[in-house]
């Protein structure tokens, strides 16, 4: 399969971006041996590329990132293309069909956040980081089995017309979307971040909450003003 000259030049863009992602995985300790994954989307085509299953994380690289049509499909003949793509492929793919405007997802079971995942709680908005980064509390989608599209389904429907990026998936785990992966790692590594301070306050007595106008006032400075406006927050 040949995509022409300038989506092959893409795909290799983000094979190489998907593989060097995954060591901020394992840089922030969201993971541990095989668990989690990060795909992207391929600009210009109806295409992703994600990691392959059950791989060790020092094995992989862009060669061995899997390349997939929108329905999950792995593309016969691609590098990579003679392993399983990942467990989640078919939740990310539902995401990519049904959320245009999301470049990249990631899943984690990263330990504070999936704890929070474990009790079915949302994460309150008590701290300003998270006004800053999710707009409010971090929520919780349902149980899901894995390996057909029901996560992404679910991923679909607890994050549309929501601010967060990131959902805790009920006795599962993490999964944040973003305008590319890096805003979704990005996203994972925060709402890893914020899951533990939380906790962490809630062991010292009752966190306390945060007016919805400043709540609103907090993400409004964050994704307009903060940082160096020549670029998008995802780039910061
Ligand atoms: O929990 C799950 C499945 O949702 C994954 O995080 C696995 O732990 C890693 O799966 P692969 O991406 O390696 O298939």
């Amino acid at each position: 399969m040949n995509y022409g000259a300038e989506v092959e030049v893409t795909i290799a863009r983000v094979r190489a971006e998907v593989s060097r992602l995954h060591a901020e995985l394992t840089r922030y300790e969201l993971v541990i041996w095989t668990g989690g994954n990060i795909s992207a989307r391929v600009p210009g085509a109806d295409l992703f590329i994600i990691k392959p299953s059950g791989v060790s994380y020092d094995d992989l690289a862009p060669e061995n990132m899997i390349l997939c049509d929108f329905d999950g499909v792995v593309i016969e003949a691609t590098p990579g293309s003679n392993r399983s793509p990942s467990s989640d492929t078919a939740a990310h793919a539902y995401v990519y069909r049904h959320m245009p405007e999301v470049g990249g997802v990631v899943h984690t079971h990263s330990t504070y956040a999936t704890a929070w995942a474990a009790r079915g709680e949302a994460i309150p908005c008590v701290i300003t980081a998270m006004a800053d980064e999710f707009g409010g509390e971090i929520p919780v989608g349902p149980f899901a089995i894995i390996g057909d599209d029901s996560i992404g389904v679910a991923i679909v429907e607890t994050l549309t017309g929501h601010r967060s990026r990131a959902v805790l998936m009920q006795n599962h785990g993490v999964f944040t979307i973003g305008a590319d992966a890096k805003d979704a790692v990005k996203a994972a590594v925060m709402a890893e971040d914020v899951a533990r301070t939380v906790h962490i306050s809630r062991q010292l007595g009752t966190p306390l909450p945060i007016a919805p106008e400043a709540i609103d006032a907090l993400f409004d400075r964050y994704q307009n003003v903060y940082g160096q406006s020549a670029l998008p927050t995802s780039r910061r």
